[in-house]
């Protein structure tokens, strides 16, 4: 057994970078909804890895309606059918219109494909993209390559790593 992951590269994220890139991306959605002055009636978050961002979100737009779908396709890194298994508000989200879907990155789009048929109208958006989800995306941040993982700040920790030498003694 090994202890390598299946990807070649790791794109580590984070608490600060994630902090700057969701603002980063809420300055790009800022005054683009179809509302009064531009403003977006609802954030709904993708759980579990898009509350962090939509929370940064939610609060630098002065949005108070905030919402969750959950859906769950991903067992550590291998991938099943996504289902839903809890759907927002329908009364608040409606057709989408209005609403911004928050995801913390986009990798094959599944999980948005389906998010998309819940709420075809939202404007739907993630920090990260792999660039086989971008179709899926109407606004991101930042792009890493397909065979790239993206380690988020809250499923890592601070640990001890030996020099490139390999003597740490
Ligand atoms: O574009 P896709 O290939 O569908 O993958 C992207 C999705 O995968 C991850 O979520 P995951 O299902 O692992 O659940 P989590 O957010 O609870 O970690 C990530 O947060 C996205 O939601
Ligand atoms: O933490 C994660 N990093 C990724 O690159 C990814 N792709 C799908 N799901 C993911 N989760
Ligand atoms: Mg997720």
């Amino acid at each position: 057994m090994t202890d390598r992951l299946p990807h070649e590269k790791g794109f580590h994220v984070s608490w600060d970078q994630l902090h700057r890139d969701a603002r980063a991306l809420a300055w790009r959605l800022q005054g683009q909804g179809p509302g009064e002055d531009g403003a977006w009636k609802a954030v709904v978050a993708i759980t579990r890895g898009g509350m962090a961002p939509a929370m940064i979100i939610a609060r630098e737009l002065d949005i108070r309606m905030v919402d969750t779908i959950s859906v769950k396709s991903y067992h550590h890194q291998t991938q099943s059918e996504p289902q839903v298994i809890k759907s927002p508000n329908a009364d608040l989200v409606g057709d989408g219109e209005g609403v911004l879907v928050i995801d913390d990155l986009v990798d094959t789009g599944k999980t948005l494909e389906v998010v998309r048929k819940h709420m075809p109208k939202a404007h739907v958006a993630t920090v990260y993209a792999k660039p086989m989800g971008k179709p899926q995306v109407n606004s991101y941040i930042t792009e890493v390559s397909q065979d790239t993982w993206i380690f988020f700040p809250w499923d890592m920790a601070l640990q001890y790593v030996k020099p490139y030498t390999g003597k740490d003694d």
